[in-house]
This record gives C-alpha cells, sequence and structure tokens, in this order.
C-alpha cells in the first residue's frame, strides 16, 4: 500500500510563499504550524541577513533539529503543516528518513517574482541579493514520492486549493 500522508512540508525559495501558504493550510487542514525559520539557530541568520548563503552544513542541524519537531507533533497525535526552504533532495530525504510519510508542497515561483517580493517585504532578515543562490542550490522535487508542485505566482486561495484537494485525494487513494 502507498504511504499515507502524515505530516505535510511547504517548501521552495525564499519569498516563494511558505509562511502564506502553510499558515493557510494549517488552518484548513486541521494541523499544526512549524515555521521553519523559527528553528534556526541565530548563526544562520546572522549569516543570511548579512547576505551570505548557508551551506550543507550550516542547514544540517537545523534540519534535524525540524525533524524532531515533526516527529514531536506527531507523537502528540497532530498533523504538522512545516515550512521548511527544503532546498535540495538531500535535505528533502532528511526529513523523510524521519517520517517517510512527509508530503511536500513545491511552491514553485520565477525568480523575478521572488526578488521582487522579498526586496518589497518589510521587516524580514533575508535579503533580496541571496535570491540568486537561492535558485542555485533549488533541486526542483521533480519525481519524488508524495510531491506537488503549484505554480506560486497564483493567488493565494488557489494555491491553497489545489494543494488541499491534491492531500485528500491522495490519502484517500492510498487508503484504498
Ligand atoms: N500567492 C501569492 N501572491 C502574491 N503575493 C504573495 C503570495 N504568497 C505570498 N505572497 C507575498 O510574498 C511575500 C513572501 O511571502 P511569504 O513570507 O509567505 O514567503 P516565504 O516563502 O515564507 O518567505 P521566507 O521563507 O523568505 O520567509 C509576502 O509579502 C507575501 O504577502
Ligand atoms: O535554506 C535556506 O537558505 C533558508 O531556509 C532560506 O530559504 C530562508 O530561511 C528563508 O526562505 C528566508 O527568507
Amino acid at each position: 500500500m502507498a504511504e499515507q500522508i502524515r505530516g505535510i512540508v511547504v517548501m521552495g525559495v525564499a519569498g516563494c510563499g511558505k509562511s502564506s501558504v502553510g499558515a493557510a493550510i494549517t488552518a484548513l487542514y486541521q494541523g499544526r504550524l512549524i515555521e521553519g525559520d523559527a528553528f534556526h539557530p541565530a548563526a544562520n541568520i546572522a549569516k543570511m541577513s548579512a547576505g551570505v548563503p548557508l551551506t550543507d552544513e550550516d542547514r544540517h542541524g537545523w534540519l534535524c533539529r525540524l525533524s524532531e519537531e515533526v516527529a514531536a507533533v506527531i507523537a502528540a497525535g497532530e498533523r504538522p503543516v512545516l515550512t521548511c526552504s527544503a532546498l535540495r533532495k538531500s535535505y528533502r530525504d532528511l526529513l523523510r528518513q524521519g517520517e517517510p510519510g512527509l508530503a511536500f508542497v513545491f511552491l514553485d515561483l520565477a525568480r523575478d517574482l521572488a526578488f521582487e517580493r522579498v526586496a518589497t517585504r518589510p521587516g524580514h532578515f533575508m535579503p533580496a541579493s541571496l535570491i540568486e543562490s537561492q535558485y542555485r542550490t533549488l533541486e526542483p522535487p521533480h519525481q519524488e514520492q508524495l510531491t506537488l508542485a503549484v505554480d506560486a505566482s497564483l493567488p493565494l486561495e488557489a494555491i491553497v486549493e489545489q494543494a488541499v484537494h491534491w492531500l485528500q485525494e491522495t490519502n484517500t487513494t492510498n487508503a484504498a
């Protein structure tokens, strides 16, 4: 039998809409929101704020911490909705190792739109100068299990509707 969805990761580059979409899915899907950015160590935030891209090593401890959070929410009988860039396949595999029933909603956004969103967003640590490196690091999750790619330039309601519809369909199909 195919894997049931036990948790959701909303992923993609800075500015793609992870927090906005994650919050809306959480409300509709009766989940528990885990804001990935809130778990970055101070050193990672300082680096990004200074316009320096994170390395695999910088992200490793953070991803392990997120995996623990996901497991704790599932153990409490709730459904985690994690917002996490999860740019590389190896990052997603690390999260899947902790919980194979993780579904990934990939918010696919063109570079110029991501740049515009990040450049015009007030009060956030992430500089638009890091957008280029986000795309260099990004390995889109094509052909990976339990993954949906959504056009992140659509209105928020349309993105959320597609995601929730897919989550419900997938769980119905995989339960059969
Ligand atoms: N579908 C959308 N259409 C138009 N604007 C959007 C959409 N989704 C999000 N935005 C806007 O784009 C900006 C980035 O959104 P958001 O903070 O949700 O992205 P994010 O991926 O969580 O970013 P980060 O990881 O960099 O914090 C915000 O100003 C938000 O209001
Ligand atoms: O892996 C990364 O490089 C980070 O997680 C970033 O993607 C951000 O924290 C985020 O999007 C902030 O704007």
